[in-house]
């Protein structure tokens, strides 16, 4: 099955309104780091957005704003309209170490992201658990312990506890960043397969060029010192994409193109 990419023209309803957002930090008395500087950007509901760029561009604490785990200086968040004041389920985020809870097995680590929806019955969780541990191909594993699954087992059992609750907006951080290349050429297609079925909209932090093309409708490219928003690209490649397709590499070089721009442009500031 191929699926028509989402186009950024198309008429959708916005599901991330991000308006003027600033942030600096202050890690010491004396200093004060400016890593956000008046980013605006609309994601529409169901796209798949990649946030990326260089090192300290502000990808993660963008995300971490967008999640409500972060507040900005200035500007706002707006999510389904209301302004982001905090995490909530509808928002849920996915990092690079998948942090699942050593003491329970894999659907255990599912069930618990299912304490986010008391409005269902223990068995309907029960349900939903074997569901989503099917969704990323665990079913075998359900009941192992997180030492005993290898990396990319650990980081689909994180993506089964994230999508569980359904949340609207599911936002990722470099989640496939620790593992090696062809766990994550896997993860690719489970992921677009995934996305795919459930049109979730995701927010996708990566400083990797082709990850980044293999899976965003638009790849927001980010410069640092202050992470600012450089260029947007439309990727309107049709799905699922290989990440090893020419087609892909020629977009892939113009966008390392453009990112090694923003990078020599921040060094001579
Ligand atoms: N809690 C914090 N305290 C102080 N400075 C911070 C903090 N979090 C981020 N920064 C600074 O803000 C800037 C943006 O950091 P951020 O982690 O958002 O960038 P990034 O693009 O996600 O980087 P990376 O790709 O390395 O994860 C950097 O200069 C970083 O040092």
């Amino acid at each position: 099955m191929q699926v028509a990419p989402f186009h950024s023209s198309e008429a959708r309803r916005a599901k991330l309104v991000i308006e003027g957002v600033s942030k600096w930090f202050t890690p010491s008395r004396s200093s004060k780091v400016q890593a956000l500087d008046n980013v605006s950007l609309t994601v529409a509901e169901g796209e798949f957005i990649c946030l990326l760029g260089p090192s300290g561009c502000g990808k993660s604490t963008l995300l971490d704003i967008i999640a409500g785990l972060t507040r900005p200086d200035a500007g706002q968040v707006l999510a389904d309209g209301k302004v982001v004041d905090g995490p909530g389920r509808q928002r849920l985020v996915m990092f690079q170490e998948s942090a699942l809870f050593p003491w329970l097995d894999a659907f255990g680590n599912v069930m618990f992201g299912l304490k986010l929806r008391p409005d269902l019955t223990n068995k309907e969780r029960r349900e939903i658990a074997n569901e989503y541990l099917e969704l990323v191909g665990l079913t075998k594993f359900k009941h192992a312990q997180a030492h005993q699954l290898s990396g990319g087992m650990k980081q689909r059992v994180a993506l089964a506890r994230a999508l569980a609750p359904d949340p609207q907006v599911l936002l990722m951080d470099e989640p496939f960043a620790a593992l090696d290349a062809l766990t994550r050429d896997q993860l690719y297609e489970d992921i677009q397969r995934i996305w795919m079925e459930s049109r979730k909209t995701i927010v996708f932090v990566t400083h990797n060029v082709r990850e980044a093309v293999c899976l965003g409708d638009r790849i927001v490219l980010m410069s640092p010192s202050p992470g600012r928003i450089a260029q947007i690209f439309d990727i309107p490649l049709p799905r699922p994409r290989d990440i090893n397709s020419p087609e892909l590499a020629a977009y892939a070089s113009r966008i390392a193109s453009a990112l090694k721009g923003t990078m020599k442009g921040a060094a001579s500031e």
